[in-house]
């Protein structure tokens, strides 16, 4: 079976032009294949480049140079590095879901909205959005009083579960998690969990950051370590975890 994603050779750097023009390379040339179905979860230390490297997929950050391919439900192979914005903004709308620690809504908008809209950019029709919408926010016990509330009230571990509904709905083709469930209480956090693990079965392609070695034990098919920027391994989550822990 094809990818879903496919890097190759995927360098980023940063010149910090506060700090007399020093560069920080974040990734050094990142080779990662992730297929339907399959959790890959990036371990290793703080400033390993793995949030880096879900920013490249997302294009949040340009990588200097490389590949990040995406092939789309209907077989088509995009190179998204070429991507004009715009092409690259219906695409992330339609294939990604992208979950980090912080929820970005517009003002003035609540958790429903904010969902159903992500629901809308997926393909789905209005109201059929605000059901689905509804349906995610329920799943991850977003208490139904808060769904109209202006998002920035929300608690933070209320603001990671609009963001995880919204990463999830409908699902996408790729779910790119960058510490997802970090500030959720036990059972919430157990939704979560379990959510993730039944989008995997379903076919979707995660690649996930999780601090937790339980959640990538529990939910991972691949944990791959990365050092300085680079794939130290790659392979079964028992092996490396235990390297880990
Ligand atoms: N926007 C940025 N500007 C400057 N340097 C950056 C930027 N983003 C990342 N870096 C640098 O790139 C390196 C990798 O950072 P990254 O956040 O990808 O690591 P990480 O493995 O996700 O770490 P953590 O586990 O602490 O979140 C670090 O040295 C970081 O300082």
């Amino acid at each position: 079976m094809s990818p879903v994603l496919s890097l190759r050779g995927l360098r980023k750097s940063f010149t910090l032009h506060t700090i007399d023009g020093r560069t920080v390379h974040s990734l050094h040339g990142v080779d990662l294949d992730v297929r339907a179905g399959e959790h890959v979860a990036l371990a290793g230390p703080s400033g390993a480049g793995k949030s880096s490297l879900l920013r490249c997929v997302n294009r949040t950050y340009l990588p200097d140079s490389g590949s990040v391919g995406l092939r789309t439900a209907d077989g088509t192979e995009l190179e998204l590095t070429e991507l004009p914005d715009r092409a690259m903004a219906r695409v992330r709308g339609r294939e990604f879901g992208y979950v980090s620690q912080f929820l970005a809504a517009p003002p003035r908008t609540g958790p429903l909205e904010v969902v159903a809209a992500t629901a809308r950019r997926r393909g789905v029709e209005r109201a059929e959005a605000r059901e689905a919408a509804a349906e995610a926010l329920k799943r991850l016990n977003l208490d139904e009083a808060l769904w109209d509330v202006d998002c920035s009230v929300l608690s933070g571990g209320e603001r990671q579960r609009v963001n995880l509904a919204a990463g999830t709905v409908r699902p996408p083709r790729l779910l790119l998690l960058d510490e997802p469930v970090s500030a959720l209480d036990p059972a919430n956090r157990e939704s979560a969990l379990e959510l993730i693990a039944s989008l995997t079965a379903r076919g979707v392609a995660v690649l996930a950051v999780f601090h937790d070695l339980d959640a990538m034990r529990r939910l991972a098919s691949r944990v791959v370590l990365m050092s300085d920027g680079r794939i130290a391994r790659d392979g079964a989550p028992e092996e490396i975890l235990e390297e880990v822990a």
